[in-house]
């Protein structure tokens, strides 16, 4: 049997939709796989009562068949499915990485970025791969056509789940199918000062860099209070606030000293909307870890 850890991820950070991700240090998905002559899977934890134990629907079950690697595959649950905290992208991930190593595929991590991404087309249509590549290789990624790239970032990191469900597919549904020149170039420039922040472990210009105009807008309209939970994060000495992947979580970055107060302002505000929420106190993390084999 292998047992492994994959980190919750927020993907886009505002300014990179489709491209940006970081493993966050909680929660996390842990999964155990053991040959079979078919797969089959077996799910507990959070919100595991809203998970497909078909191969065919579930993600794992995608994994499985990219790497020619049936299995009996137990997943335990800590991230929460249709939290914008790249739930169906730990479970691929950790499944990836588990079954490269049952099957002694020998495949390197970031050769597992476009097996575990087949899990992410099972689930919202397209093989995006902003969720699995910080999941599978920790820290800050950059995932484009060409390859991922990564940065060991220590940004400390506020991550708020409000008991609203808001599935992947949907949001994306809601993305503007185009951008004006001047909203290209804010963009751009917001993008670019996020990156130079991972590398200097900046967390202003990290929350500097999260600002975003084409998307952002039009996802923060599926998540009740979104606009208060940002104003009150940002007076709590938040550095830049937006919403995780497609939420309905909201991302905020702030110095260490901050995350508590920071995190109190945006449960405050939920539940002043009347939503329930939870706070993760988090940072930028690693990713995937196998924990037996
Ligand atoms: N192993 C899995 N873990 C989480 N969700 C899964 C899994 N397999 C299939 N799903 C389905 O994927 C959807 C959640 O994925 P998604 O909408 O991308 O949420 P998240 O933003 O949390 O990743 C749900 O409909 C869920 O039933
Ligand atoms: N780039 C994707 C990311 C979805 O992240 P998730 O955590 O909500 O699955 C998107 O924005 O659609």
């Amino acid at each position: 049997m292998v047992t492994v850890r994959a980190p919750a991820t927020s993907a886009n950070l505002g300014s990179g939709f489709d491209v940006f991700g970081v493993a966050l240090d909680r929660p996390a998905d842990i999964v155990h796989v053991e040959r079979a002559d078919r797969t089959t899977i077996e799910v507990t934890g959070v919100g595991s009562q809203y998970i497909p134990t078909d191969p065919d629907r579930n993600v794992v079950g995608a994994v499985a068949e990219a790497l020619d690697a049936p299995a009996h595959i137990r997943i335990d649950k800590g991230v929460r499915p249709s939290s914008g905290l790249g739930s169906s992208a730990a479970s691929s991930a950790a499944a990836a990485v588990a079954l490269n190593e049952l099957y002694d595929r020998g495949l390197s991590r970031e050769e597992l970025v476009p097996v575990a991404a087949e899990g992410e087309a099972v689930v919202s249509g397209e093989a995006h791969a902003d969720n699995v590549a910080p999941a599978l290789l920790g820290g800050f990624t950059v995932a484009t056509d060409e390859g991922v790239t990564t940065v060991d970032a220590d940004i400390p990191l506020v991550a708020c789940l409000p008991e609203i469900a808001v599935s992947t597919r949907d949001a994306r549904r809601v993305v503007p199918s185009d951008a004006s020149i001047e909203d290209m170039v804010h963009t751009v420039g917001r993008a670019a000062t996020l990156a130079v922040g991972m590398c200097r472990r900046d967390a202003d210009l990290v929350g500097a860099g999260m600002d975003d105009r084409v998307v952002t807008p039009a996802r923060a309209k599926l998540i009740n209070g979104y606009h208060d939970v940002r104003e009150a994060a940002l007076a709590a000495g938040a550095t830049g606030v937006t919403v995780s992947g497609a939420g309905p979580s909201v991302l905020g970055v702030c110095q260490a000293a901050d995350r508590t107060r920071v995190a109190g302002a945006m449960l405050e505000a939920f539940d002043e909307a009347d939503v329930a929420a939870r706070a993760y106190k988090t940072r930028v993390g690693r990713g995937a870890e196998v924990f037996e084999s």
